[in-house]
């Protein structure tokens, strides 16, 4: 952060509450992000991650504080959100003047889908789609991209040919990036900051630590992993196991696992 003078620094909330009824999601939540940085947003099932992500991107507002966003905010949802009435490039234009239409262009080949400009969205694959939403929110240059659980729906290796091919887009266009996401590994990959969100607010926060070209050596994930397992009060399954293994099996519970079988 030494590097980066403090203009560089942006407030996106400040104080911000969001409730539902007599349900308070957001508790005067302060979140700021520095640019280029790629920060992911982590905390358990109802903890207000999406909330969150829906106020930056103006699809909704705070009852109290402040939410301050960049002209310009790209947004990437779980699902693609194409309209399958028109083809990709279209979906990726959609809004904009024709003259864009190099831009787009560039974008698709950019994601890695020069040869699906003229496809219609029904006949791609999940991982395609996501790469489609990806260009049209690239082709508007966003000064900050939100993305909300967007590799969620993948399967395992879509999703980490997703990781490669975002982290490199990331850092070519050194895209300032908010990430929602269920999955620890995926924070701690692909972010420079995880953050927790806990009793509607920013509750920990943990810096991961790259290689010089980047990668996140095994040993910073597993350690990264641990220390956002303990901050989300989850055990890991390896833990969990071990425990499972040092407890001598009674005849009791050698009874109950046969009936089950
Ligand atoms: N429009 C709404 N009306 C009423 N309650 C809402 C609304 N949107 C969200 N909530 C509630 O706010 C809480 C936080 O929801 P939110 O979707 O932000 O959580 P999340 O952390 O993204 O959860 P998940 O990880 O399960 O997607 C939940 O209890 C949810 O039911």
């Amino acid at each position: 952060m030494s590097r980066r003078s403090v203009a560089d620094m942006l407030q996106l909330a400040t104080g911000v509450s969001r409730f539902f009824g007599a349900q308070r999601v957001l508790d005067g939540l302060d979140l700021t992000v520095e640019e280029g940085e790629v920060v992911a947003l982590l905390g358990r099932s109802g903890s207000g991650k999406s909330t969150l992500l829906r106020l930056l991107a103006g699809l909704d507002k705070p009852d109290a504080g402040q939410v301050t966003v960049p002209d310009g905010v790209g947004v990437v949802f779980q699902e693609a959100r194409l309209f399958p009435w028109l083809d990709v490039l279209d979906n990726v234009t959609i809004g904009l003047p024709r003259t864009a239409r190099a831009a787009a262009l560039d974008a698709l080949a950019e994601v890695g889908l020069a040869d699906k400009s003229r496809a219609w969205p029904l006949t791609l694959s999940g991982g395609e789609a996501q790469r489609v939403a990806l260009a049209r929110a690239l082709v508007r240059e966003p000064r900050l991209m939100l993305f909300d659980e967007p590799f969620g729906a993948l399967d395992a290796l879509t999703r980490i040919a997703m990781h490669q091919l975002v982290v490199r887009i990331w850092a070519r266009h050194a895209t300032t990036v908010v990430l929602v996401t269920h999955d620890v590994d995926e924070a701690v990959l692909l972010a420079d900051r995880v953050l927790v969100l806990d009793g509607g607010r920013i509750a920990h926060q943990v810096t991961v630590t790259r290689a010089a070209d980047g990668s996140v050596p095994a040993t910073e994930l597993l350690d990264r992993r641990a220390e956002l397992f303990s901050h989300l009060g989850v055990e890991q399954l390896g833990a969990l196991r071990r425990q499972a293994r040092a407890e001598p099996e009674t005849p009791l519970s050698q009874q109950e696992r046969l009936a089950q079988t």
